[in-house]
């Protein structure tokens, strides 16, 4: 990056923020955090911890807290993002008079946007003009990333500059960043995968057993890629790093706040304890709802999706649902292999009705 391009700023005072502006000190940039909050902000600058979100690691010092964007944005190259779906818009809002036009602005936000369907990015488009935004997604638990742990990443962007600027100001021994030019479906992977790790963490409450979560898990990602083809993305991003790498991490985890959401589904608890208890954002939550909507608007086949909504906002029992689940139509396994409607044909050709 060049010399003016060495302040790198980071939007959102939570875990992951926190996180990413700790690797970009670490990689020599100036780095200055911005948060709502004067008291944490004042804590990040006193002790370099961030006590309300990740208050067992140690912030690099070279990490400035700010809660004015005027302040935070000034002369920055670089702007990541990591602010809630839901405050996403209005902070992005809020900051436009304060961004570089040329600067490089990344989402790192797992999100949909209710009204239109939106990918944060797209926000970020519609919001900036800019034309040098990204997306940054993978199997990326902030508390990992914390602790140094390896750890890979996703870089998607249509705009080279962008990919090579954040390699540049990311890229470590512990923090490996891969490039891609699908942003589409690597945004919509980390999105989606959130719904299945609240049915992952559901069905472990459950003492549902390995073979259990590893249908879960592969059948999950036929439903994204399906879902994704159906949105234009490609299905081969889902393969990668911001795919499968992001769904196993956070259906294993008890580190994702989506997967902790859904155990405490399964240990009888309704949403709002579930939500309550876990005291950070569970993204999942809201892209249940969003994506099983637009699949039936679109009339793609996603009976996860599906199951889950009825389980989170209709009662219906967990077990139940996955009892329910098993007897559905017997499919075909990787659909870009064999088709769907293939297999349908078999089963009506051969007069099963069961098909
Ligand atoms: N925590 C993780 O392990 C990872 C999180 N992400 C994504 O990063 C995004 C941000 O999440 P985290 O940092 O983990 O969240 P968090 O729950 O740890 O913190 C959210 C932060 O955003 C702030 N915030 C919320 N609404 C705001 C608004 N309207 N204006 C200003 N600040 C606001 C909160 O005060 C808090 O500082 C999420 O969408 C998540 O999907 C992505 C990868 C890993
Ligand atoms: O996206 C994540 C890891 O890659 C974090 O997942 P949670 O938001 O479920 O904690």
């Amino acid at each position: 990056m060049s010399d003016e391009c060495n302040r790198v700023t980071v939007l959102g005072g939570g875990s992951f923020g926190t996180a990413l502006a700790s690797i970009a000190a670490d990689n020599g940039f100036e780095v200055r955090q911005w948060l709502r909050d004067p008291e944490l902000a004042a804590q990040i600058n006193r002790e370099h911890r961030n006590g309300r979100y990740l208050p067992d690691y140690a912030i690099n010092p070279a990490v400035s807290a700010y809660t004015q964007l005027s302040e935070a944005l000034e002369g920055s190259g670089l702007v990541l993002v990591a602010i809630p779906s839901k405050g996403f818009r209005d902070v992005v809002r809020q900051a436009r008079p304060w961004l570089d036009p040329e600067c490089i602005l990344v989402s790192t936000t797992k999100g949909i946007q209710e009204e239109g369907f939106k990918l944060m990015s797209q926000i970020l488009e519609e919001e900036t003009g800019g034309r040098h935004i990204g997306v940054l997604s993978g199997p990326n638990l902030a508390s990992e990333v914390a602790e140094r742990q390896l750890t890979a990443t996703v870089i998607a962007s249509h705009d080279p500059l962008t990919r090579t600027r954040v390699q540049t100001a990311l890229g470590c021994d512990y923090f490996r960043v891969y490039a891609s030019n699908d942003r589409y479906g690597v945004e919509l992977g980390g999105a989606l995968k959130n719904i299945y790790a609240i049915a992952a963490g559901m069905a472990a409450a459950l003492g549902m057993g390995e073979n259990t979560r590893s249908m879960l898990m592969t059948r999950a990602l036929a439903e994204m890629s399906r879902f994704a083809v159906a949105q234009g993305a490609n299905p081969m991003t889902f393969l990668g790093l911001a795919g499968v790498g992001d769904l196993i991490v956070t259906c294993s985890s008890n580190l994702s706040r989506n997967y902790r959401v859904g155990f405490a589904l399964g240990e009888g608890r309704n949403l709002d304890e579930a939500i309550e208890s876990l005291g950070q954002v569970a993204e999942g939550v809201n892209t249940v709802r969003l994506v099983r909507d637009m699949a039936r608007q679109e009339g793609v086949y996603m009976p996860l999706a599906e199951g889950l909504y009825q389980v989170l906002f209709r009662d219906v029992p967990a077990r139940d649902m996955a009892r329910l689940l098993m007897l559905g139509e017997q499919s075909s396994d990787v659909e870009f292999v064999l088709s769907r409607e293939n297999v349908q044909r078999d089963h009506r050709d051969s007069g099963d009705e069961n098909g």
